[in-house]
């Protein structure tokens, strides 16, 4: 195999990287020492129980493993470890590109030589095909120096986002056996640590010593659940992504003439258009989740958006900012659908040049209505989960194009009198993934990279880092590992709650929550965002000075409900019940109460008999 020559070389920093380099993550407290307490919790299941049999079958070595705790240990606790013999570590990247990855390596690092100067990092050059073939680099402060702080992947490199054929997973196995590794850590998204906990499990069945450990990098965001609240690179992408979107809406509005389309990366799942939107407000929002939901067919889909610039045009309004996911092609029934068959035809080893003859009747009269470039587009070889390559496909050039004909039509016809319809279309993937990470995400991923090397200190496998709490600050994030097991489910082909899961256990992206409070805000001010152009300023990321802690954090990780985080609920009922005692004032209640951020949202959500407890005092 050919490497990068260039990877992991001493590179030369501009001022800004070079002061970005002298960023020093802040750690947890329990994080800081050298030793640390490492509690137990409860056996899980899956985050699916109807799918737990299928994920046991399936995981019989690593399923139902408990959750781990990692804590500051007290004074005299016996069960601190302040010895630590050296370990082997290799770590690779492996999923996409997701600003702050480099920063889990250097935290890995940190963490090994804070235990034991003696243990050795290793990265694997060109990503998943350095793993499997055993191309390495010693990780050292020195060569670390450059790549701190830094943005890219460029430190190691990556190819493939899979480890998943027998042939893959054999040849991973061999490296680890080979140097002699105690722990592998994959840098991924939701298909890279299902890669993981396939590997544990095969590692495990093989009697192989090297324990998998998964870190949630990917700026998708869709690797969240109640274990996971983000992943590392989602802040950023989401902070980069919306100055842009706001640049195009202070253009737009400015000129007075042009409607612009912008699509933004996120895979299968909107969350990074959902957060933009509701940091940059641009006029319409199309989220693939809510088509899905709806079934909207694109018809009726250009339709909504051809009324929308219809309503403009009443207020004299001939530009405007329309914000589209990049999952969104997928969620439109009938292009699932083509896509769908296209996809098998393409497992089927059909040449890409065959696949229109060999469509079904219906799939062909919907593949020649489309524009040319979309049917090249859509024809392109498979992503390597063997789904359509979306980041390759122009959505937003499609609807500008639909969009202008039926406003064309609609004027021929009478129905639409106003100036003619022009547009300009963006994608804003490439430039954001590659963006320097913000404060968040290098912490986070300082962070997590730390909570790796103490999962395999503790000899865990088959295990993810997570850090929970995240919207106050660093020193009250709480550190965990959740098996990646708890984290899988299983495809149902039909939506209806009888539908029997088929296919193999994966974690699958999560989409948007439609009923989730960030969604709800989305559409309470759907109608002023088209007609009032109420467009936000959020501005470029701040490292320091004024205005860095302006947004900490991204809106929708900051307005999660705390479902399944049942220790901060315990904090709040705490603090709640110490207040609520027997002769208590209505007035102190109440001031005590409304000074207790989230707490209202929290009792409504987790514990409605507890709020049950309080009906005299008006807690809205
Ligand atoms: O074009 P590439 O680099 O293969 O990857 C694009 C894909 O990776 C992501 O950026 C991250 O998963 C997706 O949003 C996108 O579809």
């Amino acid at each position: 195999m050919s490497m990068n020559a260039d990877l992991g070389k001493p590179r030369e920093l501009t001022g800004l990287q070079q002061r970005r380099a002298l960023y020093q993550p802040e750690l947890p407290p329990c994080l800081e020492g050298k030793a640390i307490r490492v509690e137990f919790g409860d056996s899980t299941t899956t985050i699916d129980p109807t799918c737990a049999n299928m994920v046991v079958q399936e995981f019989p070595n690593t399923f139902g493993q408990p959750l781990v705790h990692f804590l500051k240990p007290n004074k005299m606790d016996a069960q601190a470890n302040d010895e630590h013999p050296p370990i082997r570590v290799g770590v690779v990247f492996s999923g996409r590109q997701s600003p702050g990855g480099h920063n889990v390596i250097w935290g890995i690092y940190d963490a090994m030589k804070t235990q034991n100067l003696q243990s050795v990092l290793l990265g694997f050059i060109g990503g998943t095909e350095g793993l499997f073939a055993n191309q390495t680099l010693e990780i050292t402060d020195d060569v670390l120096s450059a790549y701190r702080n830094q943005g890219g992947f460029d430190f190691l490199g990556r190819t493939v986002d899979q480890i998943h054929t027998t042939e893959q997973v054999n040849a991973a196995m061999s490296t680890c056996c080979d140097l002699d590794l105690d722990g592998l850590v994959i840098i991924g998204g939701v298909t890279s640590n299902s890669d993981a906990a396939q590997l544990a499990e095969t590692f495990a069945n093989h009697n192989c010593k090297t324990k998998v450990v998964g870190v949630p990098v990917s700026l998708n965001g869709d690797l969240k659940n109640q274990f996971v609240e983000t992943t590392v690179g989602f802040d950023t992408v989401c902070k980069v992504n919306s100055q842009l979107i706001s640049n195009v809406c202070l253009d737009a509005i400015s000129a007075g003439k042009y409607y612009h389309f912008v699509r933004v990366m996120g895979w299968k799942a909107s969350h990074v258009a959902l957060e933009c939107a509701l940091q940059s407000q641009p006029n319409m929002v199309i989220l693939g989740e809510e088509v899905a939901f709806s079934k909207l067919t694109l018809k009726e889909i250009i339709s909504k958006i051809c009324d929308g610039v219809q309503a403009r045009a009443a207020q004299e309004k001939y530009h405007g900012v329309l914000l589209i996911s990049e999952g969104l092609i997928e969620s439109i029934p009938e292009m699932f659908a083509l896509i769908q068959e296209i996809n098998i035809l393409h497992s089927n080893k059909v040449p890409e040049n065959n696949i229109p003859s060999q469509l079904s009747p219906w799939a062909t009269a919907l593949y020649n209505y489309l524009p040319p470039f979309i049917r090249r587009e859509l024809l392109l070889h498979q992503d390597s989960d063997n789904s359509a390559q979306l980041s390759q496909i122009d959505t937003e050039q499609l609807l500008a194009h639909l969009v202008e004909a039926e406003m064309n039509k609609r004027m021929k016809e009478g129905k639409y009198i106003g100036r003619k319809f022009s547009s300009v279309c963006h994608f804003f993937g490439y430039q954001a993934r590659g963006s320097l990470p913000s404060n968040f995400d290098c912490d986070y991923a300082y962070v997590l990279g730390h909570i790796c090397m103490h999962i395999l200190a503790a000899g865990l496998n088959g295990y993810m880092a997570f850090a929970t709490n995240l919207k106050e600050p660093t020193n009250k994030w709480r550190c965990a590992a959740v098996p990646l097991t708890a984290m899988m489910s299983v495809k149902r082909h039909s939506r209806s709650p009888g539908a029997v899961p088929t296919g193999k256990p994966v974690i699958h992206p999560s989409p948007v929550d439609l009923q989730g409070k960030a969604y709800a805000l989305l559409r309470e001010k759907a109608s002023s965002f088209l007609l009032d152009d109420f467009y936000r300023t959020p501005g470029g990321i701040q490292f320091d000075g004024s205005g860095t802690n302006v947004k900490p954090i991204t809106l929708t990780v900051e307005d999660q409900d705390y479902l399944g985080d049942i220790e901060l609920l315990q904090d709040y009922l705490e603090k709640v019940r110490n207040i609520v005692k027997p002769g208590c004032s209505r007035e102190i209640l109440k001031a005590a109460i409304s000074s207790m951020s989230s707490v209202k949202d929290v009792l409504k959500v987790m514990s409605a008999p507890f709020y049950a407890e309080l009906p005299l005092f008006n807690l809205n």
